[in-house]
């Protein structure tokens, strides 16, 4: 069983031979599912899982048929029944500069001898697939598993088990970009600081309150309503949902978040017959004649 909320009949396993997460294709629409796969640890996250979520992000951004990803954590935990979506990194391989790779993960091909503080690429990379990524937490959501949700383009919630919390300064780490400074922007500074500085459990509904939670959803429902997300997602325009994220994101993501729209602009620019002069003039090696474009008003 991959999760007591999985539908193994509207999914199949993608094969990246991955230890710490799992990968689905849905049957029936371009939407990926990419889920922690270690409940006993309240999904908990170390090096190796880091690797294989960058690497599954990555694949799922190069499947130009795949419009959505949901991120969620398979559960509940075989020891005590709890869900999670992800309680951050895992503290028992937390060493003096990092997160490392140990026992089984210190076998992985590619293991750094140093620690890793590497959540942080995977941040980036939600933030910059050209496709909407969904959060889907149907338990805890803490430390860095809470900064995931929070990168993530839309989060929906279980009403029974959705908890949010933050325990950054109780383990002595802070997450001093998206988890802090992003989440101000969505629920507030005030609200933000309360997050951080006195750690309280919120409810999924309280989440939704405050701005960080799109919606909550009841338990055994969650699943299917991601996917209901994900398949209208999916019927929209993928030029127009691409320069969308890009956007949003632009206004808080400096020059990168200039330059990553522009690139959009740039590609769409390339698809018009005016680039293609320009393309074709230098390599016919002749001038370029644009006369027939309009300079557009
Ligand atoms: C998540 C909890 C609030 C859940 O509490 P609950 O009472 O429901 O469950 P238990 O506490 O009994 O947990 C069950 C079981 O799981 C183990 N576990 C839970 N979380 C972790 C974890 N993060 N690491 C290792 N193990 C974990 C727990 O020990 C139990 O095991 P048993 O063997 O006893 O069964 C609560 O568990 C909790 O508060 N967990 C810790 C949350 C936490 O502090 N996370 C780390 C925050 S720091 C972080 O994530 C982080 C990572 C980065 O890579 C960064 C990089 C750059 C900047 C910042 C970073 C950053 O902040």
């Amino acid at each position: 069983m991959v999760s007591e909320l999985f539908d193994p009949a509207r999914w199949e396993e993608l094969d990246r031979d991955y230890r710490d997460i799992t990968y689905h294709r849905a049957t029936e629409s371009g939407t990926v599912r990419i889920a922690f796969d270690r409940p006993d640890v309240r999904n908990a996250f170390r090096p190796g899982t880091v690797d294989e979520l960058y690497d599954a992000l990555d694949h799922a951004k190069r499947q130009t048929d795949v419009g959505c990803v949901l991120l969620t954590g398979n559960g509940p935990s075989s020891k005590d029944g709890g869900w999670a979506f992800c309680s951050g990194g895992d503290q028992t391989v937390r060493g003096g500069e990092g997160y490392e790779y140990r026992d089984e993960d210190a076998d992985r091909e590619g293991a750094a001898k140093g620690g890793r503080l590497h959540i942080l690429e995977v941040q980036r990379l939600i933030r910059h697939i050209p496709k909407p990524v969904l959060c889907v937490v149907p338990g805890w959501a803490v430390g860095g598993g809470h900064s995931l949700h929070v990168v993530c383009d839309m989060t929906i919630a279980s009403v029974e088990h959705g908890k949010f919390k933050q325990t950054d300064p109780d383990v002595a780490s802070f997450d001093g970009g998206f988890g802090s400074a992003y989440l101000a922007k969505q629920v507030g500074q005030k609200k933000a600081r309360e997050i951080f500085f006195l750690g309280k459990t919120y409810d999924a509904q309280e989440a939704a309150d405050m701005g960080m939670v799109n919606e909550t959803v009841p338990h055994e429902e969650l699943e299917d309503v991601a996917l209901e997300w994900a398949e209208e997602m999916n019927s929209k325009s993928p030029t127009a949902m691409r320069m969308l994220k890009y956007a949003f994101n632009m206004t808080d993501d400096g020059l990168v978040g200039q330059q990553t729209f522009a690139g959009e602009a740039t590609r769409l620019a390339y698809m018009t017959d005016e680039a293609q002069e320009g393309r074709d003039a230098f390599v016919e090696k002749r001038d370029p004649d644009f006369s027939e474009y309009d300079w557009h008003y």
